[in-house]
């Protein structure tokens, strides 16, 4: 029998974020165009105006910057490629070790170039890691425009090597040495307690069961493998079963550690199957307000298959319940623990999609196919994303990039993954679908899923925009344009959420953009201004992306389906000003101090207390004299 009983999120995992403005009347905006048209009006020259000029040339350079401008392949975008005029012959002295060494290479030369120098000179091997510093033990990019340095101030070049420096168990010796010695001081501390009192007690356990962790986690996290740490522990890609009889089939590798956590979480979310949600949380879960923070990973996979059942595409589609629960255990699994792109950002994004659905009613629009591509498509849309974007993946030339030309890498290997999901008997929800609908579903998939390439941003917008005006519901490539919408606003739809759930995303974004651009400092790879933490913060971020990128995308189907206007879009207006509001104190404050520090230098200059004393050094003797007052006149 069933217990009816209401599913209650049990925690929330957004950080503490007391300025957000949740609830405040005087940020409520009115309308789209006229917020847009109050920043226009006062443009006056004020530090205002900066932040709502919407000239052609600031978009421009927004888009240009990310990585998704249109024309150019990802990566080279975004990246300073400015030069002061002609090649010339660039000479950087550097020692390693003991070892006093120079290159030599043309300023025009590309990085893996001028890497390729530092490795010959330093008989490194192309898998070593490469780390330069300067004299002040900063941190240098190997780029071609590295600051010619002289002899007197050489750089400091240090060689990682992924292999030579891992010992047997897979980490570096200074690490493994670290280790073993928290781990030797750890024995004698619980031996010591034991004498005492005669138990262990629980901070012991506590403290040997972190150490174990921090070594697992450097031995097995994939995304630490360019300081060499990585060890593959459960390479097998092979199909295997688990203890719930699962098949493992995705052919990505994942760690040990990785596929516990997924075990345990689906062991609960088995136990959730006896739970059935109350009428008031399934009309929450249909709401853009929905908070995505409060629930625990096996109660999203719980809510997942709940937007399957009140879809009626289980009743419908003759989907297998353990069949959906299978399939929901391998995507699960197939998620990494990356900063943005893990889980939670696939359940918010399907939420976003379910919320839209009936919103605007597609279920009137669209056949069962369909919302099982736009449902499934949102839920398989960033399997197995790694944390470094295209760009990254080409100019890495990661395995990724290299299998799909460089062409959408990531999305094609999403694509990828859920098919590998699918091709499996036990998670395989398209089973009975005929193979006319298994068609339809594949190329739907896929052409969803490949429509959130930021690189085709505009591409995609353009040619919707082009079809609004003469929609016709009844044409396939109409409704395949409207899909591949849906899935990219979904896609970048934090901005329109709640103030308090939309926030802490940004944050996460940003972290995952700061371990990219660090690992592509650390391997001399181009760097993307918008995500290098010298750069960018986090209203700087928000500005741009809202304005160029979201107002207008989500204009374009506000004007399709109105519904979306108030509940959508007028969030992201709001965000838009939030942040604005942000960036245009952060900049403030920036002047503020650069005015206290100019003002701090002439004030020291003109206080004859701490104006520098004059030395003057005796000819005869080269000693250096302190200053003379009665300094006679030269003769
Ligand atoms: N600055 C900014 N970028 C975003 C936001 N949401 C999504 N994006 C970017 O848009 C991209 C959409 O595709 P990805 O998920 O690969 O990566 C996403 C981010 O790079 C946001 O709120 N702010």
């Amino acid at each position: 029998m069933k217990m009816f009983c209401c599913l209650t999120p049990t925690a929330d995992r957004r950080k503490a974020h007391d300025n957000s403005p949740v609830n405040n009347e005087s940020n409520k905006p009115k309308d789209v165009e006229i917020v847009l048209e109050k920043h226009k009006d006062v443009d006056n020259g004020s530090v205002k105006s900066k932040v709502a000029v919407d000239s052609h040339s600031t978009k421009e350079r927004f888009m240009e910057s990310f990585d998704f401008y249109p024309g150019l392949p990802p990566g080279v975008k975004g990246v300073d490629t400015s030069t002061d005029g002609r090649p010339h012959l660039k000479t950087i002295y550097f020692k390693m070790g003991d070892t006093e060494e120079q290159v030599e290479f043309w300023s025009d030369a590309n990085s893996e170039e001028v890497k390729e120098c530092f490795r010959s000179a330093t008989e490194s091997d192309p898998s070593d890691i490469l780390k330069l510093y300067n004299t002040s033990n900063s941190l240098m990019n190997i780029s071609p425009r590295i600051l010619a340095n002289s002899p007197d101030t050489r750089y400091t070049l240090k060689v990682v090597g992924a292999k030579q420096c891992l010992s047997s168990d897979g980490l570096t010796p200074e690490i493994n040495e670290t280790l073993l010695s928290i781990e030797k001081r750890l024995l004698n501390l619980e031996k010591k307690i034991v004498l005492n009192s005669g138990d262990t007690p629980p901070a012991v356990w506590d403290m040997r069961a972190k150490v174990e962790n921090l070594r697992e986690k450097l031995e097995s996290v994939e995304h630490m493998s360019w300081l060499g740490l990585y060890k593959d522990i459960d390479g097998k890609s092979t199909k295997a079963k688990n203890s719930n009889g699962l098949v493992q089939c995705c052919g990505t590798k994942k760690t040990k550690e990785k596929y516990q956590y997924s075990q345990q979480v689906f062991e609960k979310f088995e136990k959730l199957r006896s739970v059935e949600l109350t009428d008031a949380t399934r009309e929450l879960l249909k709401k853009p307000t929905f908070d995505i923070w409060q629930w625990e990973d096996s109660e999203m996979l719980y809510l997942l298959q709940q937007m399957f059942v009140d879809l009626k595409l289980v009743e419908r589609l003759y989907i297998e319940l353990p069949m959906l629960q299978a399939f929901l255990f391998q995507v699960h699994l197939s998620y990494n623990y990356t900063p943005y792109h893990n889980f939670r950002h696939c359940f918010c994004v399907t939420q976003m999609m379910y919320g839209l659905i009936w919103l605007c009613n597609l279920q009137e629009k669209l056949d069962d196919i369909e919302m099982l591509i736009l449902l499934v498509s949102a839920i398989c849309h960033d399997l197995d994303h790694p944390g470094y974007n295209n760009a990254y993946q080409v100019n890495a030339k990661t395995e990724l990039a290299l299998r799909y030309n460089d062409i959408s890498p990531l999305e094609n290997h999403h694509a990828a993954v859920a098919f590998e999901i699918l091709s499996c008997d036990a998670s395989n929800v398209i089973k009975h679908l005929t193979p006319e609908n298994h068609k339809r579903f594949r190329s739907g998939m896929i052409k969803c899923i490949l429509a959130t390439d930021m690189a085709r941003h505009n591409e995609i917008v353009t040619a919707f925009k082009g079809v609004i005006g003469c929609y016709d519901n009844d044409n396939a490539d109409h409704r395949m344009l409207m899909m591949m919408i849906f899935l990219k606003v979904s896609d970048i739809s934090n901005e329109a959420r709640p103030m308090d759930v939309s926030e802490p995303w940004v944050e996460c974004l940003l972290q995952e953009f700061f371990m990219q651009s660090d690992a592509e400092k650390l391997e001399g790879l181009p760097v993307a201004p918008f995500m290098d933490r010298e750069k960018v913060t986090k209203p700087s971020a928000q500005v741009g992306f809202i304005k160029f990128v979201l107002i207008p995308l989500y204009e374009a189907l506000a004007s399709m389906f109105q519904e979306i206007r108030e509940p959508i879009l007028t969030p992201v207006v709001k965000a838009l000003e939030y942040y604005s509001d942000m960036n245009e104190k952060m900049e403030q404050d920036k002047e503020a101090v650069k005015l206290k520090q100019v003002g701090r230098r002439i004030s020291s200059t003109i206080d004859p207390k701490v104006e520098p004393k004059r030395v003057s050094v005796s000819r005869k003797t080269s000693e250096v004299q302190p200053p003379s007052d009665d300094i006679s006149p030269s003769s």
